[in-house]
Order: C-alpha cells, then sequence, then structure tokens
C-alpha cells in the first residue's frame, strides 16, 4: 500500500441484534430462543484519502458513518476487508499508533467531568509522554487559536456546550495528531460557535497538515472545510469525489432568486416555487431551460434582482440518496 493516510479496502462491519418481537407470548419464547438478525452498517467499503486532506463524510442518520470512523480509530475490529491508518492496523491499538490519531465525538466527553481542562491536558502530556517544552507550546497555540483563556481554568461540568466543544478539541490536539476524525465536531452548536469551530479546524490543518475526516450534519461545515465528500447510505459508499462535481453531475436544475416590484406576483408559472422570504421567491427550474425562464422573468416583470445558482447541497444529497435507493 501506498503512503495515503487513510487506505480501506471493502471494510465491512456487521452487528448481530437480537430480533424484538411484541407480545408477552413472544417475550417469554425469547427467554428460551432468541433469533438474532444481521445489521450490516459498514457494506464493503473502500477509499483512501490523502495526507493532508480535509474529506467530508456525509450521509443520513444509520448509514454506516459513526460504524467507519471507530473502526479507523481502532474502537471497533472489522468484520471484513483491510483497513490501513498511517500504515498501521488501527484495531491493533498500538501505542504508538493511538499518539498518532485523534478521534472527537461531538456528542461524548472525553475530558474529565469535575476537574479543570487544564487538568486533563496534563494527563494527556503523560499518557502521550508529550515532551514539557512541546507540550506548552502546542497547549499555547491551542488556547490561543480557539480562545480558550480562562475556560480551561474552570470545572468541564460548569462550561457551555459550544466552550466544552473547544476544550474538547484542544484536548485532542495536544499530542499532534497526524490523523483526525471528527464525528458531529458542531453538533447542538449555536450557528457562531459552528463557525468559530469550523474555522478552528481549518486554520489547525492548514498550520500542521493533519489529514481530517469528517462527519457533519450542517453542510456549512462540509462546504467550507471540504473539498471531498464521501457519501454513504445503508453501508454503502454512492459518491466519493470533489463536492463541486458532486453538483454538476447531479443537479439536474438551478435554483432562481427573483426579487420582484411586485413582490405579490405569482411565479409558478415560471418553474417550481421552493421558497417566499418577503418580497424575494426561490424557483426551481429545469438546467436547459433557464436561459429561457430568465429572459421571460426580466420581459414580463419589473425584476429588482436575479441570481442563478446551483442548489444547495443538501438538496443534492437527497437527491444522490434517493437515486441510491431506486438502485438495484
Ligand atoms: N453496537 C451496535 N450494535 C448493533 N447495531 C449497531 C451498533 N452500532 C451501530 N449499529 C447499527 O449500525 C448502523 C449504522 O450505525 P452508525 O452509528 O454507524 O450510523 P451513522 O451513519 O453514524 O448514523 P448517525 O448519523 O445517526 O450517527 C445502524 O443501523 C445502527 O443501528
Amino acid at each position: 500500500m501506498g503512503d495515503a493516510a487513510v487506505e480501506v479496502v471493502d471494510l465491512r462491519r456487521t452487528f448481530k441484534v437480537p430480533e424484538r418481537e411484541t407480545g408477552l407470548r413472544a417475550s417469554v419464547r425469547s427467554l428460551f430462543h432468541r433469533e438474532y438478525r444481521q445489521v450490516h452498517a459498514v457494506d464493503g467499503i473502500t477509499f483512501e484519502i490523502g495526507a493532508g486532506e480535509v474529506v467530508g463524510f456525509l450521509g443520513p442518520n444509520g448509514a454506516g458513518k459513526t460504524t467507519t470512523l471507530k473502526m479507523l480509530a481502532g474502537l471497533l475490529h472489522p468484520t471484513g476487508g483491510q483497513v490501513r491508518v498511517l500504515g498501521e492496523t488501527p484495531h491493533r491499538r498500538r501505542p504508538d499508533y493511538l499518539s498518532r490519531i485523534s478521534l472527537v465525538m461531538g456528542n461524548r466527553n472525553q475530558l474529565q467531568w469535575d476537574t479543570p481542562a487544564a487538568d486533563s491536558f496534563e494527563l494527556n502530556r503523560a499518557v502521550y509522554r508529550i515532551p514539557p517544552a512541546e507540550f506548552r507550546s502546542t497547549r499555547d497555540e491551542l488556547v490561543d487559536l480557539l480562545d480558550l483563556g480562562a475556560l480551561i481554568t474552570k470545572p468541564v461540568r460548569n462550561l457551555s456546550l459550544g466552550e466544552r466543544m473547544k476544550v474538547e478539541l484542544a484536548g485532542a490536539l495536544l499530542h499532534r495528531p497526524q490523523m483526525l476524525f471528527l464525528d458531529e465536531p458542531t453538533l447542538g452548536l449555536d450557528i457562531t460557535m459552528q463557525k468559530r469551530i469550523r474555522e478552528f479546524i481549518g486554520e489547525h490543518n492548514r498550520r500542521h497538515g493533519s489529514s481530517v475526516l469528517l462527519t457533519s450534519h450542517y453542510m456549512a461545515d462540509v462546504e467550507a472545510l471540504c473539498r471531498r465528500v464521501i457519501v454513504i447510505d445503508h453501508g454503502r459508499i454512492l459518491f466519493d469525489g470533489d463536492l463541486a462535481a458532486l453538483g454538476g453531475r447531479l443537479a439536474a436544475y438551478k435554483e432562481l432568486g427573483v426579487t420582484l416590484a411586485d413582490g405579490a406576483a405569482d411565479l409558478s408559472g415560471y418553474g417550481e416555487v421552493r421558497s417566499r422570504d418577503g418580497d424575494r421567491v426561490t424557483l426551481r427550474v429545469p438546467k436547459e431551460t433557464t436561459p429561457q425562464v430568465t429572459a421571460r422573468l426580466l420581459a414580463e416583470h419589473t425584476v429588482l434582482d436575479l441570481t442563478v445558482e446551483d442548489p444547495p447541497v443538501e438538496d443534492i444529497i437527497e437527491l444522490l440518496l434517493a437515486a441510491g435507493h431506486k438502485a438495484p
């Protein structure tokens, strides 16, 4: 295998889950004889991530993203296939490997709850055997980049969700991991804090060149950070490539944003009205008829503003998933 940061070939993970039938009789029967079914959480995926690359990992709930990240981080054994991260087999969990990666899960706390983050940072220093001078300079850089200030001296439990995510990220980066797995790092945060976290991730990547695999339900995160995305559904990859190509390949329509002098005009004859925000109407129009539709709008109305854009990424992914479901 080459020197990609992540190399995954036909990776699989199946879970055996008990079938739950309803009713008293079924409950009693299940005491003696349990039926199981196989859940193919990850069903044969193949991809590579280059050194320093930031890749978005997208898919609906239950698609297999977290299961994949856990296998890459060495928390779960694969049921089949091959996985190499930084040239290592993750589930062997060699200390040297663990000191070169980090997994941050937005819905999980990894720092000690009752003590200040600064104490957990010290613990990480000892666990990862970070030389004191390197530790101080990395910590100070993270405190500065994330604007942590006094936050690291307060017990973690007293921090807001956004503040906690910032100190979590700092804790996860103290040992300067080359590979970063981020599972919903902006989950539940307000827009300002989401932006702050995403800017930090971008800046950290530019400075240190670590590779990042990121899952997020917020497309703004993905659009800001990832040129490439992998879309997964039902444990299988539906798309792997440039985010821009995803739009170009799939979107058979454009979105027109129109503001008319007559804000109340009915525009349903020009295309599908997607939304109306005050005087501004968003229309979905087939790509090939966009020039004619814009020409008609301009000829038949007093147009104050007109924009032509690709549909939002959320819509494109929705189309992709719908097409994937129709595939045999
Ligand atoms: N420990 C487990 N035991 C049984 N089934 C599991 C286990 N972990 C995950 N699954 C199942 O595997 C599938 C994939 O789950 P996974 O958490 O990887 O999805 P996801 O893409 O991360 O979803 P989300 O966006 O909701 O976090 C789901 O059907 C889930 O119920």
